[in-house]
């Protein structure tokens, strides 16, 4: 395999394009290492604005590395108005989040910082790290932007390697928000209060029933419109009446992508799962905008 490696801060269209042209078939995958604390947005951007590169190479996933002993301090670091946490921004762009340096840290700390990591991104799977180790298929080949992939990053299944622990997770079918039962249940490892937070979290509705798609869409429309700019991530599978197939889309920010997806088993629940990242995030808001598009 031909891996390389090439770091953002310059000008990474040239640098792909130059890759692109001169190493044409020659490389499996390209990792950007982001320059210190970068935001990774206008780097996702960058894949979907570009035509130079946009036919030659696909975005395939965001890795964030935290480390352990030291991610609480910068988590919890309170920016001036106007600025971003970078940590929480790497955070929350993510698909694979590797929380390393786990010997440094005690058990209940590990269990805090990735239970402020989850509030974050509900969307991303976990795995805990020593010394960086994760097999090579963990970071390349994610399919976090995938369409057809959808549905591993919104099931509400745990996505975090466990080998020592174990969490319950309730799957009522109602309309409900994942985090509040999550925090409940995690009451006794962590008191602070997410609802206390206005920053960056997320969002899940898991709800059964199927959808008017006409006014799915104007919701949707309406929320990107309105809110591009604080919903930094979205998935979801939806059921829309009178479709036989998933509807399935993701989001980042003003990019949207939508499509059917497979049939509907017979024996399927036709349940919507759509989770959201973003800056301010209401949920209540976003339950009852989602409701009423339920036909
Ligand atoms: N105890 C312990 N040390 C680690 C682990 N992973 C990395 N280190 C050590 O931490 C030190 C600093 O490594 P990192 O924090 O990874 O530094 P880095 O991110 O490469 O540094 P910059 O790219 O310059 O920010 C090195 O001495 C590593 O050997 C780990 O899981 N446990």
């Amino acid at each position: 395999m031909d891996v390389s490696v090439v770091q953002s801060g310059g000008d990474l269209v040239r640098m792909i394009s130059e890759l692109v042209s001169k190493k044409k078939g020659r490389f499996d995958h390209i990792v950007i290492e982001t320059t210190g604390l970068a935001n990774p947005a206008p780097i996702i951007q960058t894949f979907y604005a570009e035509d130079d590169i946009f036919n030659d190479v696909k975005l395939d996933g965001v890795v964030t590395l935290v480390d352990a002993k030291h991610a609480r301090l910068h988590l919890d670091e309170v920016k001036p108005e106007g600025f971003v946490n970078e940590a929480v921004e790497q955070i929350a762009y993510a698909d694979r989040i590797i929380v390393n340096k786990t010997d440094l840290v005690g058990e209940q700390e590990l269990d805090s910082v990735m239970q402020r990591i989850k509030t974050i991104n509900s969307m991303a799977h976990m795995k805990r790290t020593k010394y960086g180790k994760v097999d090579l298929d963990y970071v390349l080949g994610i399919g976090g932007f995938d369409l057809e992939r959808i549905e591993n990053s919104v099931n509400e299944e745990e996505k975090e390697d466990h080998d020592d622990h174990h969490h319950d997770h309730d799957h009522s079918h109602d309309c409900h928000d994942h985090h509040k039962e999550h925090d409940h249940e995690h009451g006794h490892h962590d008191s602070h209060d997410h609802t206390h937070d206005p920053g960056v979290s997320s969002v899940s509705l898991v709800c059964e029933g199927d959808l008017d798609l006409e006014k799915a869409n104007m919701w949707l429309g309406a929320l990107l419109y309105q809110r591009s700019e604080d919903i930094y991530r979205m998935k979801g599978i939806l059921s829309v009446q009178d479709m036989e197939e998933r509807f399935v889309f993701q989001g980042v920010h003003e990019i949207f992508e939508g499509s059917p997806d497979r049939l509907w088993q017979k024996d399927e629940t036709r349940t919507n799962k759509i989770v959201f990242i973003g800056k301010n995030l209401n949920r209540e808001e976003l339950e009852m905008g989602f409701r009423a598009c339920l036909v």
